[in-house]
């Protein structure tokens, strides 16, 4: 555990005693206690995935975690910094430089060529962009030959990887995903993942991914579990299954979305090739009703903050 800064600081993001209550005055009814006292270091090198059902807090940790929301008490450190100390404009300054976001839609700036998109994060703080370095980051996410294209002449998983590309190319401290696969088809979705976990390998990128999916989280060196805004458990290096027997302790397949969930998960978790075992755990698995994941809808995401100014 350390503060500092330097390159062999193993934590890159270390959250303490960190509480977000949201909406009205101290002792309100109408507060909601979006995290309540989370604390947790995360490597510098590793991939984390953060679970928990529905209104658990993951958004909020992120948000928290990545400076795009100030905590209501607690301390968040992002590469040796704390964020509570910092303006706006620093904060702004900040997460332009040193984090990396890629999000569910994907959120490329379409009247842009993929080479312009990937570069853009440079340019905005005004750094040229290093031909080989830009070419080599291309190259690594499948997208050598595909610099003139515009984003609307891409598959979905090719847009994908243009933004893991541009969240790639600054060298960020950490990049935060939000669900980052949940647009994508369980095959397509496995590739991206597969990338982001070489980019853990080849660029010791840190990576920080909220998600729905076992099988997506199943890809990260540690599974965090959120509930009422609360840690309450992890898991190092788990299969499909253990996850979703976590999730489904956790009672993140609850009463009112039993059925679409747990067929969803059975599916992806049987996609992944995982024993038949795990799926029992799953209450309604194979029920029927639910929908392939290809076929998720876009859940609202946040506003693409590494942009900001932009226009
Ligand atoms: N801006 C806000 N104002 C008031 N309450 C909020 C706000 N944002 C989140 N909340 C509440 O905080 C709690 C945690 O929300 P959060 O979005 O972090 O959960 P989540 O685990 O990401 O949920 P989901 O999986 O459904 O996206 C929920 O009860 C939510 O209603």
């Amino acid at each position: 555990m350390s503060g500092t800064s330097s390159p062999d600081t193993q934590e890159v993001v270390r959250l303490d005693a960190v509480h977000k209550i949201y909406g009205g005055a101290k002792g309100q009814k109408n507060q909601v206690t979006a995290l309540d006292g989370v604390s947790i270091g995360l490597d510098r090198g590793t991939f984390t995935a953060v679970m928990g059902p529905s209104g658990s807090g993951k958004s909020t940790f992120l948000h928290c975690a990545a400076g795009l929301d100030r905590p209501t008490s607690g301390s968040v450190r992002l590469d040796g910094v704390e964020l509570s100390a910092l303006k706006e404009r620093a904060l702004t300054k900040l997460r332009r430089e040193r984090i990396g976001f890629i999000f569910q839609a994907f959120n490329l700036l379409p009247a842009l060529s993929v080479l312009d998109n990937v570069t853009l994060p440079l340019r905005l703080a005004g750094r040229r962009p290093k031909q080989d370095a830009v070419d080599e980051v291309l190259q690594r996410v499948g997208l050598a030959g595909m610099q003139q294209r515009r984003p609307g002449e891409l598959s979905g998983g090719q847009q994908q990887r243009v933004a893991i590309a541009r969240a790639l190319v600054t060298e960020p401290a950490v990049i935060f995903g939000d669900e980052p696969t949940g647009a994508l088809d369980t095959h397509t979705a496995r590739e991206v993942l597969i990338l982001l976990r070489e980019a853990v390998q080849w660029a010791r990128q840190t990576i920080v991914m909220v998600t729905h999916d076992p099988v997506a989280a199943a890809h990260a060196d540690r599974v965090v579990f959120l509930a009422d805004g609360r840690i309450v458990s992890s898991l190092e290096r788990p299969t499909p299954d253990q996850v979703a027997e976590r999730m489904t302790h956790l009672g993140a397949w609850g009463t009112e979305r039993v059925a679409p969930e747990a067929a969803q998960v059975a599916e992806r978790v049987a996609g992944a090739g995982v024993a038949d075992g795990g799926l029992g755990q799953v209450p309604g698995a194979g029920g029927g009703s639910g929908q392939a994941s290809g076929g998720r809808s876009v859940r609202p995401s946040v506003q693409a903050p590494a942009w900001e100014g932009l226009r």
